[in-house]
């Protein structure tokens, strides 16, 4: 059977579950292709909404059974919006199953020939697992599995300490998990600063270590294996229960046909400022392309996909306002750098009331700022101190100054003073300039009060 469509989104995760919707409220005849029937992809199913979900619970219980209940609940309560029906009811027509590109027009899915005029790539990404010498099926968990396992190993060794690896590390060991990470990296959190790196590999409360390689795994019975892992050149045998791979995602850009249809890829899809690939009426958005892999930043990508394929190409892509946060206890937070700072202020929660009330004097805030006092980039580590930063986000995205930040009325005590208290840095900075001060005690002799 064929059909043609005048737009077909290839991938009902949130990237183009975003778009397919944007693209349908604006009446235009637009069809998603899904793998499978629950839409939803990797964030709803295996990523944001079970990991944020078993960290919460995390902080309740320590029962297995209750917190894969919970996570299934969840799931389930957010997958209506994301389902087959609802989205046909807003009038777009779904298919089920893989598609493949038969050429820059056409894609095969199962018996069904479709073609569009445009297309939106939005396959997304699976776990990387890294090859490992005697590694079976059995031995390990990436986070497509972790959230089925019939019953919480004893001990696990997580492989990778980038966001996945901190925050499920962290909510397992709450639970109950024995957890030591390992990452072949040899600096921690290598996209942040030094000061925060460190505040955090003291406060996470987990077991890393660096420059560290499994080479090798061995099952000694049902519910033990043997791990040969070389740290620092140092060879060293740990018996576990499982592993967990959290090293990094692969894009879903194999047998997707694209030899067939001129655009440029590696391990990801090429595109432009307006998300389209090297050919032009085929879009890409979400983590099948080169930008950060979070589903804000997928939703940010459909929306100016979808605006490019409907009105023409007047929008380019910007991540200028785009923050990535890694949920753990505390959260780390950082707040894209797109131009060069000139100068960093930075306030600890030691000066701040609500931070000391809560016994968290070594929350930090740095606040990159160009040579107009511009926001240009924060990076901050603290409990809750996501909620916290979204403010310097806003206030990024219009164009304000740092010293804007003191212009509110706080409420005592909150964290947020934090941000005042850095604001009001640069503003007694400018206070105490010579000529302002002798302008001040001028003014003062003037009004007769000293
Ligand atoms: C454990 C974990 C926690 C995370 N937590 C966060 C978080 O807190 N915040 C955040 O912003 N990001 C988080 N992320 C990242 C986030 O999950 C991804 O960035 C996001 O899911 C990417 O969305 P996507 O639509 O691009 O791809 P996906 O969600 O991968 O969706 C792709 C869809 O395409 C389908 N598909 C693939 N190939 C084909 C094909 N050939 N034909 C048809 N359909 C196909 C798939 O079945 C899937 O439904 C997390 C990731 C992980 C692993
Ligand atoms: N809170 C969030 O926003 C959130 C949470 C989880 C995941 N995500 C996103 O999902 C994606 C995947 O996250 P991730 O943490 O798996 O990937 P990542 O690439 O951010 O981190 C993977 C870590 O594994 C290490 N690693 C890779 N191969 C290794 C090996 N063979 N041995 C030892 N260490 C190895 C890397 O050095 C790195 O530190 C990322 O893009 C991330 O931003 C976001």
């Amino acid at each position: 059977m064929k059909k043609h469509h005048q737009v077909i989104v290839i991938g009902g995760g949130a990237a183009g579950l975003y778009a397919t919707a944007g693209l349908a409220r604006l009446g235009v005849d637009v069809a998603v292709v899904n793998a499978d029937a629950n839409m939803g992809g990797d964030c709803l199913h295996f990523g944001c909404v079970p990991s944020k979900t078993l960290l919460h619970m995390a902080q309740e219980t320590t029962e297995w059974t209750e917190i894969q209940a919970k996570i299934r609940d969840v799931i389930a309560e957010i997958q209506v919006h994301d389902s087959v029906p609802r989205f046909e009811e807003i009038g777009t027509t779904v298919y089920i199953g893989k598609a493949r590109f038969l050429d820059a027009h056409r894609i095969a899915v199962g018996e069904q020939e479709l073609s569009a005029k445009k297309f939106i790539i939005a396959t997304g990404s699976r776990p990387r697992v890294p090859s490992v010498a005697g590694l079976e099926d059995a031995m390990y968990e990436t986070n497509e599995t972790l959230f089925q396992m019939a019953k919480l190993p004893r001990k696990m060794v997580v492989i990778g300490a980038g966001p996945v690896g901190l925050e499920l590390g962290q909510a397992l060991q709450n639970i109950g998990v024995e957890i030591t990470i390992f990452d072949h990296n040899t600096e921690f959190l290598k996209h942040f600063s030094r000061d925060i790196a460190d505040i955090a590999l003291q406060k996470l409360n987990l077991d890393i270590h660096l420059n560290s390689v499994l080479t090798e795994a061995t099952r000694l019975n049902k519910d033990e294996i043997s791990l040969k892992i070389t740290e620092s050149g140092v060879e060293k045998t740990l018996i576990v229960e499982k592993i967990l791979f959290a090293a990094g995602q692969i894009a879903n850009i194999d047998m997707l046909g694209l030899e067939q249809t001129g655009i440029a890829y590696d391990t990801k899809i090429d595109t432009n400022p307006y998300l389209q690939t090297t050919t032009p009426h085929i879009y890409a958005i979400g983590d099948v392309i080169k930008s950060p892999s979070l589903t804000h930043a997928g939703g940010a990508e459909a929306r100016i996909a979808l605006t490019n394929i409907a009105f023409g190409n007047f929008s380019k892509v910007n991540y200028s306002t785009l923050a990535s946060v890694i949920y753990t206890k505390p959260e780390i937070y950082q707040l894209a750098s797109t131009q060069k700072t000139n100068r960093i202020l930075s306030a600890s929660g030691a000066n701040i009331d609500r931070f000391k009330t809560d016994n968290e004097p070594e929350a930090l805030v740095k606040i990159g700022i160009d040579t107009k006092a511009k926001i240009v980039h924060a990076e901050a580590i603290g409990t809750d101190i996501s909620t916290v930063m979204q403010q310097v986000a806003l206030l990024k995205s219009t164009g304000a100054k740092l010293t804007d930040l003191s212009k509110p009325i706080y409420p005592y005590p909150t964290k947020s003073e934090i941000l005042k208290n850095i604001s009001d840095q640069l503003l007694t900075e400018k206070l105490e300039k010579p000529i302002l001060q002798r302008l001040i005690r001028k003014i003062i002799k003037w009004r007769g009060l000293s």
